[in-house]
């Protein structure tokens, strides 16, 4: 892993799970424990996995992270990226790298990496195909036939696009160009930082290149994101690489047969989304659209020790939209930053510019303005991890690219 991260020395200490009544704790505490409970329930395992679950739980109860199994594949890599936490704390361990472990184990407690039938089957895959075929999906797809009369020109209809695909994060998909002003209104409040301007003067400005779009949740925040980089190749990006998950993590995280089964879906919709849907599929066939799924996507780490070679693929695009919470906290850093350190300092490292959209779902942001933060803060809301609010963060680009 190469640093690329200028700060690096400079950055606050990592989130961990060790403070009590802390975001962080609840996630270990509460949320894994549950999570191996409806994977139990939703999959009909055998004993043997029962009982390598069994000890998943008992890893967890009696807080002591265990290693991998000697056989599994990438056992060395996982040592390298332990560096001693093996035999410690899950609490103490940090926040980032914790879960991200969990979610590995749980994976190979179910046999996904080992040789036979339960290799490579999704675990998250009912909850996954739940949301996919739901009715809430149907509907959010047969409003989009409604966009071209919402959303006459076409920066109103990216920019209705870019909300969906914002606001989809908090699995709250709504392609309507709201008649629903009042609604419309109270989304752009609980915007906490708003570079939409910015990123859109941008996009109008480049010439089209290579647009990165690091994905994040399937369903209803997929659906929009897929619906935004038919927009984007249509009149903003030459070559858009959708970046999704190589294995099943965080729950709903995309995969890239998740992807497939997205745009089958998309395809096969009646109007607007299936057009949609038959534009990105030929977009795949014929190359202006790349589904790419890196390893590092499921690494530990925050993004700035990514390896040589996604830095350089990243380092030529014109821009990277970075999708929901998780991969915030890997741009970042997954730290107790003081929330008005400038977004710039925390992503100088970042090989190409980039555009953070998410709803806020755990404690770290940058890039407040004081007085914002101040109003927030004075709220007594959990505005920081419950997602009622998002950003939207652009850095990287020069004022002469924005004047074109
Ligand atoms: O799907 P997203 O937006 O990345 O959110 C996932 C978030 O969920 C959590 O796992 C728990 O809330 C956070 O730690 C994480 O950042």
């Amino acid at each position: 892993m190469t640093a690329h991260h200028p700060d690096a020395t400079e950055a606050p200490a990592e989130i961990r799970s060790n403070v009590p009544g802390s975001f962080a704790r609840g996630v270990l505490t509460r949320r894994h424990p549950a999570l191996i409970r409806q994977v139990r329930d939703a999959i009909p395992l055998g004993p043997r996995q029962h009982r390598a679950l069994d000890r998943l739980e008992a890893d967890v109860a009696r807080d002591e992270i265990t290693p991998l199994d000697d056989a599994a594949d990438d056992h060395s890599i996982w040592n390298d990226w332990a560096q001693g936490y093996y035999g410690q704390s899950w609490l103490d361990a940090p926040f980032l790298w914790a879960e991200s472990y969990f979610y590995r184990k749980l994976l190979a407690a179910t046999g996904y990496f080992e040789s036979g039938p339960w290799r490579g089957v999704d675990i998250f895959a009912p909850s996954k195909q739940a949301e996919l075929h739901s009715k809430d999906v149907d509907a959010e797809l047969r409003a989009l036939d409604e966009l071209p009369r919402q959303a006459e020109r076409e920066r109103e209809r990216g920019e209705v696009l870019l909300q969906s695909s914002l606001w989809g994060n908090q699995a709250d998909l709504g392609f309507a160009a709201s008649s629903n002003a009042p609604a419309e209104q109270r989304r752009d409040e609980r915007l906490v930082v708003d570079d939409r301007t910015r990123l859109w003067d941008l996009l109008a400005a480049g010439t089209p290149g290579t647009i990165a779009v690091l994905a994040d949740n399937v369903g209803r925040e997929l659906i929009p994101d897929l619906v935004l980089i038919d927009h984007l190749l249509r009149h903003h990006a030459e070559r858009v690489v959708l970046y999704v998950k190589p294995y099943p993590y965080y729950v709903s995280d995309a995969t890239a047969p998740d992807t497939f089964e997205h745009l089958r879906r998309l395809a096969a919709a009646p109007g607007e989304a299936g057009a949609v849907g038959q534009r990105l599929w030929s977009a795949l066939a014929t190359g202006p659209l790349e589904i790419r799924a890196h390893s590092f996507f499921c690494a530990p780490l925050e993004f700035n020790r990514m390896p040589a070679d996604l830095h350089d693929e990243l380092a030529e695009c014109a821009l990277t939209i970075l999708k929901g919470d998780l991969n915030y906290r890997r741009l970042v850093g997954d730290r107790a930053w003081d929330p008005v350190t400038p977004f710039e300092r925390t992503t100088a490292y970042f090989p190409s510019p980039v555009a953070a959209l998410r709803t806020l779902k755990s404690d770290v942001i940058v890039g407040m303005a004081p007085e914002r933060l101040d109003e927030l803060e004075a709220s007594g809301s959990d505005w920081r991890t419950s997602g009622t609010h998002a950003l939207v963060q652009l850095h990287g680009v020069t004022e002469r690219q924005l004047l074109g």
